[in-house]
């Protein structure tokens, strides 16, 4: 793989991607000085990458953009999908194929190598990206290290023995690291539903968020169903959840192996599972229910990161335009009597939702809130405001 010739910001190489099977890839530097190991993996999303690299569910992850031109309408304070920033949970590298250019657009606050740098996120440019998405598609995600030093010096035989050395995704439990250190309400307005659901002093609707890594835009859009919203740590446990009489309780999505944070997320959820409360779970939430339900989960080869993949919903027959994140998935074929596969992948047939007959709980594995359809999967918070309505009495609103 060759680097591409344009004018760089710098003029020399001063940043390697050092995959674990021993390829170097020089770069020019962008964002945070130093190193950081991770696995890479490819995002096809045109737009979003302030979300994207914010997202905690990229913790352990550095994200090679497809697109070619990012950066080109700067950063912003709003962008930004993790709860708690100065945690930098997210991303912990950027790989780009063009060089990041001034920012043009009337949001910009900082040009996006100045918020890489005081995001803590080393990035580089001048990537041939579509030589590195074939790699990854040809071998499945790699481990690698990303290294930015200014003087363009590098100990390159270290750095291959770093990529080497880490263990891996598989068997990381990331959430730990992401979550919330203790229990809080969202605080933030609400976004406004056409429906008008009213908002949490007049429905008196309370819905728990367990914070695997959740994302902002899913705790907007669960407190626009009229709910006042309390995000709890990961392993906070069943009790602490009940004690807080929620009328409706929420997975979130989150980083690392299911299966790791399943170890202690899996009991927990058993014993809401025993009570009737409407459960909802999203990408790391739904691999963590279908667990708890007794499937299983595994590695995907190259897993899903975009924003236009088509998911179809078994249940109306709909086909959605849906954001991914994912690098594992559930085995659609592990889930067990009384639990139905509501949702596909329309690229690969992978499992994308489940729901438990006869009972108010279901999740999916795609981003409802990140909106790429733009609003194709809102209908799954509306589902969710449902089920709580209905356990409370409440005539349905519709879905849509
Ligand atoms: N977005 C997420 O919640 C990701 C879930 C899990 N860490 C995975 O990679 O599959």
């Amino acid at each position: 793989m060759a680097t591409t010739s344009a004018p760089w910001s710098e003029t020399k190489p001063t940043a390697l991607l050092v995959l674990a099977d021993g390829t170097v890839v020089e770069g020019m530097g962008l964002g945070a000085s130093g190193k950081a190991v991770g696995e890479v993996c490819f995002n096809t999303a045109l737009t979003g990458y302030q979300e994207i690299l914010t997202d905690p569910s990229y913790a352990g992850q550095i994200v090679t953009f497809t697109f070619p031109h990012i950066g080109n309408v700067g950063a912003n304070d709003e962008d930004i999908e993790d709860l708690h920033p100065a945690q930098r949970a997210g991303a912990v590298g950027a790989i780009f194929r063009a060089d990041v250019t001034g920012p043009s657009n009337y949001r910009a606050g900082e040009h996006l190598d100045a918020w890489l740098k005081r995001r803590g996120i080393v990035a580089l440019s001048g990537m041939d990206t579509r030589a590195l998405t074939t790699l990854l598609r040809e071998k499945g995600a790699a481990n690698a290290v990303i290294a930015h030093a200014p003087d363009g010096q590098f100990d390159i035989e270290t750095l291959k023995a770093e990529a080497r050395a880490w263990s891996g995704l598989v068997g990381l439990d990331l959430a730990k690291q992401v979550t919330s250190g203790q229990s809080s309400t969202w605080k933030e307005t609400p976004w406004v539903w056409d429906e008008g659901f009213g908002t949490a002093d007049e429905t008196g609707m309370h819905i728990v968020a367990v914070d695997y890594g959740v994302k902002r835009n899913i705790l907007r859009l669960l407190a626009s169903l009229g709910a006042e919203v309390t995000v709890v740590p990961a392993t906070s446990t069943a009790e602490d959840i009940l004690a807080m009489k929620p009328d409706g309780i929420f997975l979130s999505n989150g980083p690392g192996d299911p299966a790791a944070t399943g170890e202690y997320a899996v009991p927990m959820i058993r014993e809401l599972l025993k009570h009737d409360i409407p459960i909802f779970g999203i990408c790391l939430g739904h691999q963590m229910l279908a667990l708890a339900l007794g499937a299983r989960t595994v590695k995907m080869h190259q897993g899903h990161h975009g924003a236009n993949h088509p998911v179809k919903d078994h249940t109306t027959g709909k086909v959605e335009i849906v954001s991914m994140n994912h690098g594992f998935a559930v085995d659609g074929k592990s889930l067990p009597d009384g639990v139905e596969e509501t949702h596909v992948s329309l690229f690969d047939g992978s499992n994308c939702g489940i729901a438990l007959k006869g009972r108010p709980v279901f999740s999916v594995q795609h981003h409802p809130e990140a909106s790429p359809g733009p609003q194709d999967s809102h209908y799954l918070f509306r589902r969710f405001a449902n089920l709580i309505r209905e356990r409370r009495g409440e005539p349905a609103l519709a879905e849509r």
